[in-house]
């Protein structure tokens, strides 16, 4: 799209939003469960659009589809439960309790709504239905990789009584119409995901609106001396492997005691080879990245970390943009793979000699999305936890951002505010404040 086409876009959706806002809520949720329905009847023909477009596997991408049904459907419920307050002024000294107010939250206006590819039908839902069922109108931008498949999440939403100037669908390069949308006097509030580097670029750019950002992420698997060695290695493999990688909240580094080094690796190792690779059509796990820079970038660390005296102990082979699951042993700081978020298959294995270390190493990141704990001890993972600064940490499993309605958050260069289907309804509202003086 031109700008001009964007700039009509973004009007129409700021003109109609006060009649949506005054729509009942349990309207609005009426709205989004139809929606929710129309999801889950078309989830084959979606998730084929999903696999095709992003090299997702195909069980894989229907599966979003129907996390999305449920998502909304929470979120149409979760909106019903926003009440607002009721406060009297005899708590603070000198006040008196025939002044009260009525706290109500209001919706901001137009939400922009921007999107990654990885989850293209997720991650724009889970922007879309918290903005519409607080009363807000929605400029939705996909990632332009993903946009055919967000388009059609779009249409099935237009197929309910939604008033069709609601939810505005604007296609064309971040980098074309980006600037214009997130700078564009009638968006009201950013909901954004995607990379650091864009998401650090917007928020400089948006002036006094509140900005929401969900970003890059190198989330570690600390495993102590007494964890679950096979459970710790499951996780570790799904964790880090899924989607070949190209998950925020994947497993992007192991730091391990290095007593155990040497019985996790060869578990993690096994569990690596016995991954299947291939096409999106046949379901196998890893499948082709998102297109050649991305693997070429996957390239780089594999060789930077060989070059630099890591021991691959397997994968490391290339066809195209299909990387082979890749593991490697031996990394240090030096390397640029325990650092740099890969968004692909390659998983480094950093071996820790002090206690203290997991935390320094851990925190060095200028990433904070989220950190595992492997261990029997749940005194050592919570002491531990307190010292991480991440958005959350999770106890003997691996790192996810599901379920949907658990508060997600990014600390550091990994996000700004939070999400998850409360915290996302309570991003795009604001308080106001009815005060009667009797
Ligand atoms: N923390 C989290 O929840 C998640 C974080 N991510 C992170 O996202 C990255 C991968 O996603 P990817 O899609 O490549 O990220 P990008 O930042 O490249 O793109 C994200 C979105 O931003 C748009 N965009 C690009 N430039 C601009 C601009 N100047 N102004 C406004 N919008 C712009 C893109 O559009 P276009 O496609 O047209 O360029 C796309 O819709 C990884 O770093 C990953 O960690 C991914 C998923 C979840
Ligand atoms: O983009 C991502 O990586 C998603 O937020 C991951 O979601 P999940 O951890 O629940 O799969």
């Amino acid at each position: 799209m031109s700008q001009e086409e964007v700039d009509d876009k973004i009007k129409l959706a700021s003109e109609f939003q006060k009649s949506w806002s005054a729509t009942e809520v349990y309207k609005r949720a009426d709205i989004l469960h139809e929606w929710a329905d129309r999801l889950v009847e078309k989830q084959d023909q979606i998730g084929e659009v999903i696999s095709k477009e992003v090299g997702k596997n195909l069980a894989s991408a229907i599966k979003e589809v129907v996390r999305t049904a449920d998502l909304i459907r929470y979120t149409a419920e979760e909106g019903c439960r926003i009440h607002g307050e009721m406060l009297k002024g005899d708590s603070s000294r000198g006040g008196s309790s025939s002044k009260m107010a009525m706290v109500e939250q209001e919706p901001l206006g137009v939400v922009l709504a921007i999107s990654p590819f990885n989850y293209p039908v997720n991650l724009a839902a889970s922007k879309i239905a918290p903005a519409l069922i607080s009363g807000n109108a929605v400029v939705f931008k996909p990632a332009s990789q993903g946009a055919l498949s967000g388009q059609l999440m779009t249409e099935a939403l237009l197929e309910t009584n939604l008033p069709s100037d609601i939810i505005q669908f604007v296609s064309g390069k971040g980098s074309e119409i980006g600037d214009f949308l997130v700078t564009h006097p009638n968006i009201d509030m950013i909901t954004f995901t995607g990379s650091t580097e864009t998401g650090q670029a917007i928020s400089q750019k948006a002036k006094m609106i509140p900005v929401v950002l969900e970003l890059g992420g190198k989330d570690p698997a600390i495993v102590l001396e007494d964890a679950d060695l096979d459970l710790a290695a499951e996780h570790i493999v799904s964790g880090a492997y899924s989607y070949s990688g190209q998950r925020c909240t994947a497993i992007k580094r192991v730091l391990v005691a290095d007593t155990i080094a040497n019985d996790l690796t060869e578990k993690i190792k096994q569990k690596v080879e016995a991954l299947s690779v291939g096409t999106p059509e046949d379901n196998a796990t890893v499948t082709p990245l998102i297109n050649n820079d991305a693997a070429d970038f996957v390239q780089h660390l594999i060789d930077d970390a060989i070059n630099k005296g890591a021991e691959l102990i397997t994968g490391n082979r290339r066809e195209d943009n299909l990387v082979y699951p890749t593991l490697l042993d031996h990394v240090n700081s030096d390397m640029d793979v325990a650092w740099d978020e890969p968004f692909g298959p390659v998983l480094p294995i950093i071996r820790i000699n002090e206690e203290e270390d997991f935390v320094s190493l851990a925190n060095q990141s200028e990433y904070g999305l989220q950190a595992s704990i492997f261990t029997k001890d749940v005194q050592k993972a919570r002491e531990i936890a307190t010292k991480l600064d991440v958005g959350s940490v999770q106890m003997n499993a691996k790192t996810e951002r599901g379920p949907d309605h658990f508060p997600f958050i990014g600390a550091k260069n990994s996000g700004l505010g939070s999400q998850g289907i409360r915290r996302s309804i309570e991003s795009m509202t604001r308080d106001k404040l009815f005060i009667l003086n009797l």
